[in-house]
Order: structure tokens, then sequence, then C-alpha cells
């Protein structure tokens, strides 16, 4: 046990050095040591005892904080008093009975030890669990711990049963034991607690976060899949004599690095369950001539077809303007996203499935080898392939809703044709709501800000859109704007995005874009500041910092920042809020006047059910010179 807290400190201390902090910002391990930390607050204010075991065997040896402060020189416990209780928890690989207490964000399951005041994880668990776990590796705080078994099932398991063989062993969609709005629910909570430890704002700054929207499809929605394997393992003479072990392809086991095989995964749609069957089998028969592992990609393709299929296909309520017809730009009336009616459930909104109407769906091998699945519904028809190489070209269709007040509401379909490869997201069935949602952030409600009247609600005129990817929001959002500015690092999806916009028939003089980095949109702005709106939507390490001090000098009258993780979307929020902290705060006070904002509303998205990740959107708006103490 001595060992291990000279490893656990070694290793605090190399990530110190690394990081110039404690723990990374946002990852996991960030996210897991305030909750682990708060939880702790609580149990200790609460006065509870907690009611875990650890068997009947007491730990070894029991490390005070002082000999880990005095090792890592300085290291500060996050909260005051907190890790004054340090000690281990149990022997390494002792199997212990636990009472999981609490779901953290990372989505495991948390059990308090109040002897020994300290956490442990165990993965797939839910409070009211009585788990039995088996400790691996000691965090100081908290340990980690296999999941072993449920000795008695909490009540929020009942009537659920995980869709997935490997369930409880692979490291993806650790939620599954749990209703899907229970899984809402949670991620609600995710924002809520992302917000509250990560942004540095008070609580009257942070509005009430709304209900989490869901994905239409809780199963069978992922459109891109990413297994994996290792190379062959050479033993002499055996790679000769083909007699190598068949590959293993899939995904990586819970807590380990060591791959699992998946024969199916069933959050990936239909075709992509056709695709993985098949390239898993190429690779098993060519396996002999890889030197080295490789990631399989799986990504659909839909081409669609309008037009009505049969006399008696017409759904309710469905009317057709000629547009429909038109491919690749069509505008409908119909469309199966826009029964949008929220299903009334406490605390969530889950849209209505696009497949609800489908009138009818086939497989089949026009070429051998490549499957395609036709689905008919009552306006179009879909033929959805796949593709496995990186540079070839994948096309999705998103259907945003631009007045829903109309009967039936008014849409538009957009087509987006982009590199395999290339980042696009990832779940086909939320994303006519979700930019739907966006679309209607747009503009500030009437009375937002002191310049934004009633009789002037349309005083933004511009768009920029910084990480835009292939437009998926310039493109979409444009018909609100004048004209619209897109940005991304990657040339391939600037490309895509240029070619889409055509596409759509968006003239680039409507929908431009810039290949480089978001931080150089703020350096020739064509747009006035207080007449634009600025789409962020960066990858999950958040916006760097000149991108922020950049945009808060440049002061766009609007903000909706897009984030694939609500931690770091929190912590820049908190910077456009308050402004930034420390040395960066000095440095900013030397360029003159800067903007803040205040927050709006806040939301999580779906855009992976059974999993523990969640999408958030975040609205802000320009504090006005004069307006400052607003903003608290
Ligand atoms: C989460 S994706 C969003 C893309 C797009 N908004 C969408 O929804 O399809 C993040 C994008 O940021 C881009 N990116 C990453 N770092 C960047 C940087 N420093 N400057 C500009 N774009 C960047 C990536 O190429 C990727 O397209």
């Amino acid at each position: 046990m001595k060992r291990n807290l000279q490893k656990e400190i070694a290793r605090k201390r190399r990530k110190l050095e690394r990081d110039g902090r404690f723990l990374p910002e946002g990852s996991n391990d960030e996210v897991i040591e305030f909750e682990v930390v708060e939880l702790l607050s609580k149990v200790k204010l609460d006065g509870t005892n907690g009611n875990t075991q650890y068997g009947d065997k007491e730990p070894a040896v029991a490390a005070t904080n002082s000999e880990v402060e005095q090792a890592l020189g300085g290291f500060k416990p996050l909260s005051d008093g907190i890790a004054n209780d340090l000690k281990p928890p149990a022997e390494l690989g002792q199997e212990v009975e636990l009472e999981i207490v609490q779901l953290s964000s990372t989505g495991d399951g948390l059990a308090y030890n109040g002897a020994m005041n300290h956490i442990i994880i165990v993965p797939f668990s839910v409070p009211g669990d009585r788990v039995l776990a088996k400790v691996w590796k000691w965090e100081g705080r908290h340990s980690l711990a296999d999941f072993i078994k449920v000795i008695h099932p909490s009540h929020k398991r009942d009537g659920v049963t995980p869709q997935c063989k490997y369930f409880a062993k692979c490291s993806g969609c650790q939620l599954q034991m749990l209703p899907y709005t229970e899984q809402l629910e949670h991620k609600r909570e995710i924002v809520r607690r992302a917000f509250q430890n990560f942004s540095g704002l008070k609580p009257e700054q942070i509005p009430e976060v709304e209900p989490t929207m869901g994905s239409p499809m809780e199963y069978g929605y992922r459109t891109k899949l990413t297994p994996h394997f290792d190379g062959p393992k050479r033993v002499r003479g055996q790679q000769r004599a083909g007699l190598q072990e068949p590959p293993v392809i899939g995904y990586n086991m819970k807590g380990k690095r060591q791959v699992m095989d998946i024969e199916s995964c069933p959050i990936g749609t239909d075709i992509l369950q056709q695709g993985l069957r098949i390239e898993r089998a190429k690779v098993e028969k060519h396996f002999s001539q890889y030197k080295n592992g490789a990631t399989i990609l799986l990504r659909e393709s839909t081409q669609r077809e309008y037009g009505q299929p049969r006399e008696n296909a017409k759904a309710p309520n469905s009317k057709e303007t000629t547009e429909a017809k038109a491919d690749p730009v069509s505008f409908s009336t119909f469309s199966p996203t826009q029964t949008q009616t929220d299903i009334a459930k406490p605390n969530t909104s889950i849209p209505s499935n696009p497949h609800a109407n489908l009138l009818n769906t086939q497989l089949t091998h026009p070429t051998a080898g490549h499957p395609t699945i036709t689905t008919t519904y009552p306006t179009h028809t879909d033929h959805k392939t796949y593709t496995s190489d990186n540079s070839a070209l994948a096309t999705e269709y998103v259907t945003v809703t631009i007045d829903p007040n109309t009967t039936p509401p008014q849409t538009r379909t957009y087509k987006f044709t982009n590199i395999a490869g290339s980042f696009f997201q990832n779940n086909n069935s939320i994303l006519g709501p979700f930019t739907s949602y966006i679309y209607s952030k747009c503009l500030p409600p009437p009375t937002t800000t002191s310049t934004n009247t009633p009789e002037n609600p349309a005083n933004i005129k511009y768009l920029l859109d910084a990480y835009s990817g292939s437009g998926l929001f310039t493109l979409t959002l444009s018909p609100l704007f004048t004209s619209s500015l897109g940005i991304d690092v990657d040339a391939r999806s600037i490309s895509s995005a240029r070619q889409n916009a055509l596409a759509n028939a968006l003239p680039d003089t409507s929908c431009g874009f810039i290949d480089a980095d978001a931080s150089a949109l703020f350096a020739d702005v064509p747009y006035p500041p207080d007449q634009t709106l600025c789409v962020i939507d960066p990858p999950r390490k958040g916006c760097d910092r000149a991108f922020l001090r950049q945009l808060r000098r440049f002061g766009p009258r609007r903000v909706v920042y897009v984030s694939c993780n609500v931690h770091s979307q929190a912590r820049d929020v908190g910077v456009l809020v308050n402004g930034f902290t420390g040395r960066d705060a000095a440095e900013e006070d030397e360029e003159g006047y800067m903007y803040k904002y205040v927050v709006e509303s806040v939301r999580g998205f779906d855009f992976f059910p059974q999993t523990g990740h969640v999408e958030g959107v975040c609205v802000l708006n320009r504090v006005e010179m004069g307006e400052e103490g607003e903003s608290g």
C-alpha cells in the first residue's frame, strides 16, 4: 500500500508539472474530482455516516493528508478540509459490497464509505443499487472499482432491459439500465453541475437549465461507428501457416485499454449494422496482411428521392408544394420532424421519431457486398448505404422548422455532403429538432436588451459561425440573415461547406466560408457587432483564450454557444460573463475595453442516448455599455 501511495504522488506531481495545475481542465478526471469533493462535503454536512462496507476487512494503511501534501510540494486540496481524510480504501483487488448513492456526470455510480470518508466509483450502477465491485485503483479521495454484479437492484432499473449484449463490459453506453426519461433528467443535472462547478458564475448568473431535449431514436441512431483492432501478434512460423488468432474487433473494455470483440452495436443505424458485419469479415479475411492495428470507419450515407410512392401513401395532414420534388434543394410543408409535439413527460422533451410514419423499409444488395436499405415515407424515399472509405463522400438531410406557427409548420430541408472522415454530427434523428431550436434562438426575445424592441426585433442581420465544419449552422440559419460567414481550420470541411452552400442554392454573397483558425474570424470582420450573432461550436476542449479575448473585444450582440463538452463550455461562458481571472485578466486590461455577457438560457441535447454524453446550448446577450452592473 505504501508503494501505491508513492505511485499516486508521483502521478499527481507529473500532472501538476504537465498542466501547470492540479488536473486537466474539463477532463473526466477533473469532473469526477469535483463531484467526489462535492459528495464528501454533502455527506459531511448531512452528518451521514454512509452505509457502504468494505466487507469485514480493514484497509491496510491510512495515509495522512500532510504526508501527501508534503510529498507533492504544496498540493492544495480542491476544497478545504475534505482532503484531510485522505485514506486508501481497500486492498487493490479486494471485492467489496457497496451501496450506490449518486450517479456522476461521467455516468458512473458513486458509493460512499463513511468509516473511511472515501468515495468508490463503480461503473454500470445507479443510485439505490447494492453491488459487488472489485477495487483496482486508488486515486486519493476516491478509488476506482470494476463492477461485478448487482446484489440488490435499485427501483430505477425497473422495467428496463439493456438492448446491448455487451452492456457492463464495453466502455460505451453505460446508462442502458436507466429508463430514457431518467437518462434525460440525469443529463439535465450534468449541465446544472457543469455550470455550477466550472463556470465560476454566481448562482444568480445561471438561469434554470431547461429540460434536456431527447433524441427521437434511443437506439439505432448513430450514423458513424469506429470499431478498431490491434495488429496481428507475430509468432514465428504461425503467420506463414495462417495460424494466428482471429482478430478482436470492437471497442475498449470499460476501464481497460483492451479491445473487446463487438459483432453488433445497437446504437448504430441499421445500415451500419450491415456494414459492421461486412467490414469485420473483410478484416478477418485479410488479417495476416496487416502490420499494425487500425480503426474501421463506418459512415452512413443517404440518397433521397422526392415524390409520392403510392396513391394511398399520403400521410394525414400532409400538403406538398411543387418544390418538394426538387433535389438537391427542397422546400416542403410536410416532413416527419415537423410534428414535433413534445411528449408530456416530467422535465423532458422528446421530439417524435422521424421513422414514425414510414410506409415500408427494405434491405437489398444491388451489388455484392454493398447493402442498401430503402425506406419509403409519404413524401420521399431514402436509400441508405454506408462507406468505410475516409475520403468518400457521405450525404445527410436536415429539416429545419422555419415557422412552427403555421399549419402545418413551415420547414426547409438541407442536403449536406461531407468527406466521410471529416466531422459531421452523428445522430441525424435529432439534427432537425436541434437546428430548429437554434434557429428559434438566433434573434433575441423582444425584452432581452433595451435596443431590441418589438418594433425592431430583427436588428441582428449577420451571422458569424465559428468552428463551422461543413456549414451545418451557416446554412440552416441563413434564412434569418442578410449574410453569414463560417470559419473552420479543416480545409476539407470548408471545401464541403462551399459545395453545400451551392447545392442548397445559397450564393457565396449569402453564405461565405474561411479556411483558418477560429481566432482569425475577428481580424477583419465585415459585420457591425451590434447587428451580429456569433455561433460557436468548438471541439471538446472548448475555445482557446485568444479566441475568447477577440470575441469579447469585437462584442457581437448575441452569442449561441454549442458544445459537446458542457464542462469546457461552462468555463468559457464564465469568461464571457465575468472576464478572465489572473494573468489573462491583466493582459486583457492592457488591450482596452472588453464586452461582457449575460446568460439568457442553457439547455442540454441528447445526441448520444444510453451514453453519459450531453451536448449543451447556451445563449448569451452582450451587456450594453453603461448597463454593466446587470452582469453581476
Ligand atoms: C464540434 S465540430 C462542429 C462543426 C459544425 N459546427 C457542425 O456542427 O457540423 C468542431 C469543429 O471545429 C473545428 N476546429 C477545431 N479547432 C479549430 C480551430 N482552432 N479553429 C477553427 N476551427 C477549429 C473542427 O475542424 C470541427 O469542424
